[in-house]
């Protein structure tokens, strides 16, 4: 298999520390390559500083190096590190694109520290890894063993979630989880179970009508299409081991509502991975732990659950022909299917 790319990620935060102790895991499993500047692996990681893809080996970390400019003190991110940390995200994203990897695994960014250093126009890297590839529209997952969650709105406020949840949000969301479960997760037939936003999906419009407006009239469409879809149900149900069991995914409709059940239930080994884009990503489900950063007792369980993600999510896309959606051609894709 070709490598995955792992990008640096904050150099001040514990994702250098994560991405060495998952090298050290996996090396004799699974190629990759580390793009940022060796200086800022923990001391005594072995390093081979290459210039291309080729020839890599278990006995030391392929590093494709980048000169930061100065060293990484842990807890204390540095601005002029900014544009380094987000060149090495695109750096992975071209070796996927170019063919040369098979995927790219982010470790986290300090978001504050990008916009201050290099006026990083974006909330996180779902919506950088769009613009990269060029897509109007992706999906952020988070997955465990037995949990899978996709919030339909991501990082804006509470206050912003009602009206920017549409119908065609929301049916765009679904249609590229759907064909991404298929071609990326192997699933033939995804059971899909909707929550609604409001308490009690609603209770009839008592509680809030957007379960009647939007979300509703939504999965009776699809439904209608042939997918397997449920809800919208009641979020505080959704969770339990029972319910758990009867969906494949679970749709949300604001980033807390997905992501707490799921750091809730593996916090150490969740996985958070971008569907709709024209290649593999993912990513360990932590931020950058300043609190630890430095002291090396960083769990990389969530980064090396993120590397095995990505490598059998690159093994089931080859198996379905190696080729990758992009949103007309996962909405086509799920029609089709149905
Ligand atoms: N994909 C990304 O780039 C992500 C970036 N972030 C960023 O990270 C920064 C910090 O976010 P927080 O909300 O504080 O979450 P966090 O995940 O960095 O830390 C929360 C708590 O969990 C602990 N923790 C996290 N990962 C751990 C690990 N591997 N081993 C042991 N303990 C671990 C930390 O020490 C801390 O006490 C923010 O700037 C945020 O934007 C957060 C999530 C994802
Ligand atoms: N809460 C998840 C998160 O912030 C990760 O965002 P991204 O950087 O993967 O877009």
């Amino acid at each position: 298999m070709k490598p995955i790319a792992i990008s640096c990620g904050e150099p001040a935060g514990i994702g250098p520390e994560v991405a060495a102790k998952a090298w050290a895991a996996l090396r004799h499993d699974l190629p990759m390559v580390w793009i940022g500047d060796p200086a800022h692996l923990p001391a005594g990681t072995p390093v081979r500083v290459v210039d291309d893809l080729n020839g890599i080996t278990p006995d030391a970390m392929a590093v494709l190096a980048r000169n930061f400019g100065s060293p990484a003190i842990a807890g204390q991110p540095n601005p002029a590190h900014a544009q380094g940390v987000i060149d090495a995200i695109a750096t992975g994203v071209d070796l996927v694109r170019s063919g040369q990897a098979s995927a790219i695994c982010t470790a986290p960014i300090h978001k504050a520290a990008l916009i201050a250093g290099a006026g990083f126009a974006y909330p996180g890297h779902t919506e950088y890894l769009a613009a990269l590839a060029g897509v109007d529209r992706v999906v952020m997952m988070l997955a465990c063993e037995g949990l899978r969650v996709v919030p339909a709105t991501i990082h804006i406020s509470l206050e912003k979630v009602p009206e920017t949840l549409t119908a065609t949000l929301l049916t765009d969301t679904i249609l590229i989880t759907h064909a991404a479960l298929r071609r990326q997760f192997g699933i033939a037939a995804p059971r899909i179970a909707v929550a609604g936003l409001n308490p009690h999906a609603g209770e009839d419009g008592k509680m809030g009508d957007e379960e009647i407006t939007t979300i509703t009239p939504v999965l009776d469409a699809l439904r209608a299409e042939g997918l397997d879809i449920s809800g919208p149900h009641s979020a505080d149900t959704m969770f339990h081991a029972a319910a758990r069991a009867r969906y494949d995914v679970a749709i949300c409709m604001y980033h807390d509502q997905a992501l707490i059940p799921i750091k809730t239930i593996d916090f150490a080994g969740g996985v958070n991975i971008t569907l709709g884009l024209p290649l593999i990503r993912t990513s360990p489900d932590h931020g950058t732990a300043f609190d630890i950063a430095g002291l090396g007792v960083a769990d990389p369980a969530s980064m090396i659950a993120a590397l095995r993600q990505a490598e059998r999510m690159a093994k089931n896309v080859d198996a379905s022909g190696g080729d990758h959606p992009d949103l007309p051609q996962a909405i086509h894709g799920a029609r089709k299917m149905a």
